[in-house]
């Protein structure tokens, strides 16, 4: 009996029973499913990441991230609902089937392992990691502040104390630093994709400028496609557009880093809800969620395959 048949997928859970889950889904789907560990977080947690792969060596790839900000546990849960899914439908959804033929997929379940366990233990609503740095009398680095592009820039603060500290340096997290270590030696991802909770958006690059990307028209159409597939599912309503431009300006973010290293296709998730719960958003939504943002991941993701 598959150890996994018994993990609820309706329910959310606590750092150590995610990462026991990533050890029994790999031992359970080791025909296609790895465990790498990319690096350690500040407090020493191992930083994880699943990869889907049929074989190939350098196949291109996708990267897809949750629970960069710890309080989004929807993200988190939505993360593992789709590794589950990707296995159960491998062989039998021929557009999934056919991605991953052709191209790996790595999924950073907890992104921010530190802060997770910190809204489990004492601050449920806990958003950055938990470093700590001498003379400095605030806890924590907003970790989508800390990437490279527009470092510093408005739309993040110079204040420890603020939620959207950027930190002393690009990429001075641990947790940031091993992502961009790991998809720069990869040297071969097409597409990446970060999640985030709430406002029901989806969304791409730029953060930090007004102005528009390169293939602005293109992710804007790809953006509209991905937002029908997930409204077909359960009605919900998505906006979607550039980040500065549909929400507000935002720099040192995930996204922007990745366009500016090549990634063309970059995109991040705001998920359910739009603040009737927020990010105490209710368990019961889980599986919905997850099953709406499923057919939004798979329009990107066949997009970047056929382009
Ligand atoms: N999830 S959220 O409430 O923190 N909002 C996000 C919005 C966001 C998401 C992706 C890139 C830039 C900005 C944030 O980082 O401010
Ligand atoms: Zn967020």
């Amino acid at each position: 009996e598959r150890s996994t048949n018994s993990f609820s997928y309706s329910s959310y859970h606590t750092l150590e029973e995610i990462y026991s889950w990533i050890d029994n889904f790999v031992m359970e789907h080791s025909d296609i499913v790895s465990k790498i560990q990319i690096g350690n977080s500040f407090e020493n947690q191992s930083i994880l990441v699943l990869k889907f792969s049929t074989g190939g060596s350098r196949h291109p790839a996708i990267w897809i991230d949750t629970g960069i900000h710890s309080r989004e546990w929807i993200t988190h849960a939505t993360g593992i609902w789709t590794a589950n899914k990707i296995v159960s439908d491998y062989g039998k959804d021929r557009v999934l089937t056919d991605i991953l033929n052709a191209m790996d997929i790595f999924i950073e379940l907890v992104t921010n392992p530190d802060g997770f366990a910190f809204t489990h233990s004492m601050n449920r609503l806990w958003r950055k990691n938990k470093s700590i740095r001498p003379g400095i009398f605030c806890i924590g680095v907003d970790l989508n502040r800390n990437w490279k592009s527009g470092f510093g820039g408005n739309g993040s603060n110079s204040n420890p104390c603020s939620e959207t500290y950027h930190g002393p340096s690009p990429q001075s997290e641990p947790e940031v630093a091993a992502i961009v270590n790991f998809i720069t030696a990869h040297g071969n991802f097409k597409a990446l994709i970060s999640i985030h909770s709430y406002s029901q958006m989806l969304m791409y690059p730029y953060g930090r400028l007004l102005e528009p990307v390169s293939n602005q028209r293109e992710l804007y159409d790809l953006a509209k496609d991905a937002v029908e597939a997930l409204y077909k599912v359960h009605g919900i309503e998505y906006i979607f557009g550039s980040i500065s431009t549909t929400l507000y300006v935002a720099s040192g973010i995930t996204v922007d880093w990745a366009y500016d290293s090549g990634i063309k296709y970059a995109f991040s998730f705001e998920l359910r809800d739009t603040g009737q719960y927020g990010f105490l958003l209710p368990a019961t939504q889980i599986i919905p969620t997850a099953q709406e943002t499923w057919m939004a991941l798979r329009t990107i993701m066949e997009h970047t395959l056929n382009h």
